[in-house]
């Protein structure tokens, strides 16, 4: 059976070189490039902490997409070249893998129609994690029966995008599960903006960023003398290594664009 041959963007970052260690010891997956924003010309194996591959990195996005035959890229970047590369991978018959998150709901949709335009599959998960996916999974449901829901999301410091593209998709997955609904005192008033959090339809989103944490969701719903929170925690980037294969797996088999990892799950 062909090995499945991806082009990992981002190989250096947090995501991007546990990607690379994936790749490596996988038997059905290969590197068959980088894209990075330095090192152009080096192979993966020259650059410190990096896998022993012997792929080449290339710095021109479009270059690497046009010279290198691949069939999937894995894209682990920032908001804004996340979405370029993304858009350059349909373009040249690459379907792509996208962890990265921040895309606005205009970019998700320019990139859904391309999908469909080419008939080329590609995945956009906001959490490549299982745990994490049942978690959105469950609180959709929990919020059929506690519409009063509040989201605290805890990442790291270095991270750009907040909310996190997981807050930001379980906001929106309860959403379409809850009926209109007004949460909180119609006269609540603020003494120091953002004391509420972010305002997602009515839901309220916290975003805590802080040394020493990983990726850490609650979903706090609560009813008449009773709370129920839904909690996950990603310890250690391996977390969303399962979820990373599986998509460029399942990607072969799509000719659609998917927003989510529970649209591969049974
Ligand atoms: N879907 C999921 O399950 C998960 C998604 N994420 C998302 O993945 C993304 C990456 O996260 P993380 O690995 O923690 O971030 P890092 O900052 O550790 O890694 C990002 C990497 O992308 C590189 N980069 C920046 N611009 C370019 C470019 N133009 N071309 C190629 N590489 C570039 C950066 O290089 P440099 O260091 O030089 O800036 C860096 O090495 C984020 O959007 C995050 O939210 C994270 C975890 C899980
Ligand atoms: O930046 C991160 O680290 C993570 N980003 C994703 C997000 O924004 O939801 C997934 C996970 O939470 C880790």
């Amino acid at each position: 059976m062909n090995k499945i041959s991806c082009i990992v963007a981002g190989p250096r970052g947090k995501m991007g070189s546990e990607a690379l260690r994936m790749i490596e010891k996988d038997d059905t997956l290969e590197l068959a490039a980088c894209i990075d924003r330095k090192h152009e010309g080096e192979r993966v194996q020259d650059i410190d902490g990096l896998p022993s591959m012997g792929a080449i990195i290339y710095t021109d996005a479009e270059i690497c997409m046009q010279e290198v035959e691949a069939d999937v890229l894995i894209d682990l970047t920032t908001p804004e070249y996340g979405y370029k590369h993304t858009k350059l991978a349909l373009e040249n018959g690459i379907r792509p893998v996208v962890g990265t998150t921040g895309f606005s709901d205009d970019q998700l949709s320019e990139l859904r129609q391309l999908a469909e335009t080419k008939q080329l599959g590609a995945v956009i998960a906001p959490n490549f994690a299982v745990g994490a996916v049942l978690m959105m999974q469950f609180s959709k449901w929990a919020s059929k029966h506690f519409p009063d829901v509040e989201i605290i999301e805890k990442h790291h410091d270095q991270k750009l995008d907040a909310p996190s593209g997981t807050a930001a998709k379980t906001a929106q997955l309860i959403q379409e599960e809850r009926e209109e609904h007004k949460q909180g005192h119609e006269n609540e008033k603020e003494t120091i903006e953002g004391a509420r959090g972010a305002n997602y339809d009515g839901m309220r989103i916290h975003s805590v960023r802080l040394p020493g944490l990983v990726a850490h969701q609650e979903v706090i719903f609560g009813g008449l003398g009773q709370t129920l929170t839904i909690k996950h925690d990603s310890y250690h980037r391996e977390s969303f290594m399962s979820g990373v294969k599986l998509a460029a797996t399942e990607v072969m088999n799509l000719d659609v664009l998917v927003y989510g990892l529970e649209h591969l799950l049974d």
